[in-house]
């Protein structure tokens, strides 16, 4: 069994650690994925937000140096004119040309190569702002604005290289476009193409200053984000360390259970565990009518290890069932020494978990303990716990009979606790029940407590007997014999005890 238990464990553990490991990549790169895109977000907007500024400087010192030549429109274009002209672009940083247009061509100009070019074909549409060769350069791009004044027309290049650069220079991975009349500039360049082209249809609007132009990004598209992330060394190396991380936590939870299993079944298997013996009262005659055997586990190395931790692994693991046939080995050693004179019909209560209950090897165990007990002169009395829901299935009714016809007696324990519930106490008949000890604790001096009473009606009405669990003090001792209890349970006769104590506490109490 332990075999087989070391290959479901390690199976289950690799499985359990893979799961997890598979599921902390998923939730970690999903939220890689989404703050890489929130972060993208921010960083396009303000890229998109700087690019506004600039073109809305550009269009201020237009605005401005169409100002400084406002005065020279009208001007015969001699040297004094053309000098003041060519003086302008050097006060604004990004300005190429300034130009006085007069009958579709340039009369004067910043720049000596422009005059009287003949510029019909750029400024016949009536745009205000477009971008374009340069007039004489063609070499050069330039976005240009236009000021019509009463006296003539202005139109003032700025070199878009620099535009350019802002556009080409984006951390965010994603592409700007600037439309100026029909022409979109990207990082890719200038092209004719407008953004309401199909070629564009990724692209979203960005809300702008100026109806001048149109600026747009790049919708992010899950594919190219994922790439991005794949790409990144450092998120990849950060998913995997988390899952590795969580896969390793999980693996080393596992293995602290398993440890604990290897340690218990060893425990077992070596006899470490001990059955304590706590006495039970009979409340009518106040001699110790029995005991409940309860193990105890003195680790060497871990110390007292609560049956509340142990427990629950054995039940979960099938151990139980060594321990409880390990508990009774050591009862029968305990009992066959000759050292106590039990008087006849001793109970002896011992805990039966459901895990063990259900064990299609139970009726085994049964038949095999009944007549070792009944030869001691003992009655065995199965406490079931409510820990756990019992299935009342048919089966399980024939098994609660089957330990009936072998002289074993029932109690229902914990009562009030867990899954218990009237359909048990109604369907299986235990021949007791023992009352929760948070029920007893609510005993006072003073005030009532009406539930107590009511199970021990509810259980004399059905011909059932009551133990009280954890009774600690006199009154409470009181209080339960006053209503009609039949047995008590606690730390006020005594702790549960090892076989030696129990047997000097045997002789205590009977020449008390
Ligand atoms: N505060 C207080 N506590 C009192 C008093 N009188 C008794 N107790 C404690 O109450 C518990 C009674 O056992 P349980 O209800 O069957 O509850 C048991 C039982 O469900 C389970 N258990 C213990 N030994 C075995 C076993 O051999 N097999 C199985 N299946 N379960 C066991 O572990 C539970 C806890 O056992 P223990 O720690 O030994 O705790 C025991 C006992 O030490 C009292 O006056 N005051």
């Amino acid at each position: 069994m332990y075999q087989q238990y070391l290959l479901r464990t390690k199976k289950n553990r690799v499985v359990a650690s893979g799961i997890t490991f598979v599921l902390t990549f998923i939730v970690t790169a999903a939220i890689a994925l989404v703050s890489m895109q929130n972060n993208n977000q921010k960083n396009i907007e303000r890229e998109a937000h700087h690019l506004q500024n600039i073109l809305d400087s550009f269009i201020n010192d237009a605005h401005s140096a169409t100002q400084h030549a406002a005065g020279l429109i009208g001007k015969v274009c001699d040297f004094t004119v053309e000098k003041e002209l060519n003086m302008i672009p050097g006060r604004y940083m990004h300005i190429y040309s300034i130009n006085i247009v007069n009958n579709k061509h340039i009369s004067c100009s910043s720049l000596l190569a422009n005059k009287h070019a003949d510029v019909q074909h750029i400024i016949s549409s009536g745009e205000k702002i477009w971008m374009s060769q340069a007039v004489s350069s063609p070499d050069i791009e330039v976005i240009s604005f236009k000021t019509s004044l009463p006296q003539g027309d202005v139109f003032v290049a700025s070199d878009i290289r620099y535009l350019l650069d802002v556009l080409r220079s984006s951390t965010s991975g994603r592409q700007l476009a600037l439309e100026v009349s029909g022409k979109t500039l990207t990082a890719a360049g200038l092209s004719a193409t407008p953004l309401s082209s199909p070629h564009f249809s990724g692209y979203t609007l960005y809300p702008a200053n100026s109806s001048l132009y149109t600026l747009a990004w790049e919708q992010p598209q899950p594919g190219k984000a994922v790439n991005a992330m794949a790409r990144s060394w450092i998120s990849i190396s950060f998913i995997l360390a988390m899952s590795l991380i969580m896969a390793s936590v999980v693996w080393l939870l596992a293995t602290r259970r398993h440890s604990l299993y290897t340690q218990l079944a060893n425990a077992i298997r070596l006899h470490q565990i001990h059955p304590h013996y706590q006495p039970l009262i009979c409340a009518h005659t106040n001699i110790i009518s029995g005991a409940e055997i309860l193990a105890r586990w003195n680790h060497e190395e871990l110390g007292f290890v609560p049956p509340d931790v142990f427990i629950p692994v054995a039940e979960r693991t099938a151990l139980i069932i060594d321990l409880t046939e390990s508990l009774l080995e050591q009862v029968v050693d305990d009992l066959q020494q000759g050292v106590i004179a039990l008087a006849p019909g001793f109970n002896l209560n011992l805990n039966i978990s459901y895990s063990h209950l259900a064990d299609d090897a139970f009726d085994a165990f049964v038949d095999n303990w009944a007549p070792v007990f009944a030869a001691l002169g003992v009655t065995l009395v199965f406490e079931i716990t409510e820990r756990e829901n019992i299935d009342i299935s048919e089966a399980m009714t024939r098994k609660i009979t089957h330990i009936k016809t072998r002289g074993i007696k029932i109690a229902l324990d914990d009562f009030g606790t867990g899954f218990s519930n009237l359909a048990f106490i109604s369907n299986l008949r235990p021949d007791s029940i023992k009352i929760d000890r948070m029920f007893v604790r609510q005993i006072s001096l003073d005030v009532a407590t009406p539930l107590i009473d009511c199970v021990i009606d509810m259980a004399k009405r059905m011909n059932i007997l009551t133990t009280a669990e954890g009774v600690e003090y006199d009154y409470q001792v009181e209080y339960l014999k006053a209503n009609q209890i039949d047995c008590l349970q606690g730390y006020y006769f005594s702790k549960p005890l090892a076989f030696g104590d129990f047997a000097t506490f045997l002789r205590h109490y009977a020449a008390r």
